[in-house]
């Protein structure tokens, strides 16, 4: 692939494109650690997000092969599959880690996947996209704004304020609870991306150990180890699992 500028792009052998820049090799944020996308692969195989997955398609099944879809932080790729099973060929994921994205490219062939910085200019042309999507992703929303077409719509989700709430008092004794739908609702009107719908998601399940290690592996990169030891021995454990579901249509 060649840019106008004559910059050529390489094609992966896995099958995915490397739109990385010098920059984003040295990059503070250079996606999730290896360890974050694989935990996350091991918790979506076992079907921890099968719900959300549910409830997120009363949304996205009105997709057809003939509507563009961006997932932005599109991680090891089990939602589009799962989210868009007719429309391999007009879906693009884009992820800043090769892990995922590597995992994304050998389980979906058919569709098209880009190892790029979701903050920078997105690598899309103006208008072309009828569903934009970042689950627990990259919200770039002046770019998103540019991708989307007359009558597009962004789906967002983000971690509900419940969300591991059982865990996250354990390690970190307090365990804030904290609403962020209103600040990412507040975030996209700033580009004129009005919020239509909104519902939550929420689930009980009982972990064990390797579970509650891979939720710990895969959410809080910060946790340090002197509070994930605050877990050692617990063998289950009833959590809570939730997310805000947002849905964004352009403003007049
Ligand atoms: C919490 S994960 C969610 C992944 C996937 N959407 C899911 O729900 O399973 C966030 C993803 O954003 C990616 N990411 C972080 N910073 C990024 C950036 N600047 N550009 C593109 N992707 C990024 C990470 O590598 C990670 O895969
Ligand atoms: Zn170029």
């Amino acid at each position: 692939m060649r840019c106008a500028s004559g910059h050529n792009f390489d094609r992966a052998k896995e099958g995915y494109w490397n739109l990385t820049q010098p920059q984003d090799k040295k990059s503070s944020n250079p996606g999730d650690s290896d360890e974050a996308v694989l935990a996350r692969r091991r918790w979506l195989e076992r079907g921890l997000a099968a719900g959300l997955v549910e409830s997120l398609r009363e949304w996205t099944s009105t997709s057809s092969a003939a509507q563009n879809v961006l997932d932005l932080g599109c991680g090891e790729g089990s939602f589009g599959p799962a989210l868009f099973p007719h429309a391999a060929s007009s879906y693009c994921g884009i992820d800043l880690s090769r892990r995922a994205i590597k995992l994304a490219a050998r389980g979906w062939p058919e569709a098209t996947w880009v190892l790029a910085n979701a903050d920078r200019g997105l690598p899309i042309a103006d208008g072309c996209i009828q569903q934009v999507v970042s689950l627990f992703g990259r919200r770039p929303v002046s770019e998103i704004e540019r991708v989307l077409s007359v009558d597009g719509v962004c789906v967002v989700a983000i971690p509900g304020e419940e969300d591991l709430i059982e865990l996250r008092e354990q390690t970190q004794k307090s365990g804030h609870r904290r609403s962020r739908w209103e600040m990412v609702a507040e975030e996209m009107k700033a580009a004129n991306l009005v919020l239509s719908q909104h519902k939550k998601w929420t689930q009980h399940v009982e972990l064990k150990s390797d579970e509650i290690a891979d939720a710990l592996a895969m959410t809080y990169r910060a946790v340090r180890n002197s509070q994930q030891s605050r877990l050692k021995g617990v063998e289950q454990m009833n959590v809570t699992l939730a997310a805000d579901l947002l849905l964004f249509c352009r403003g007049k």
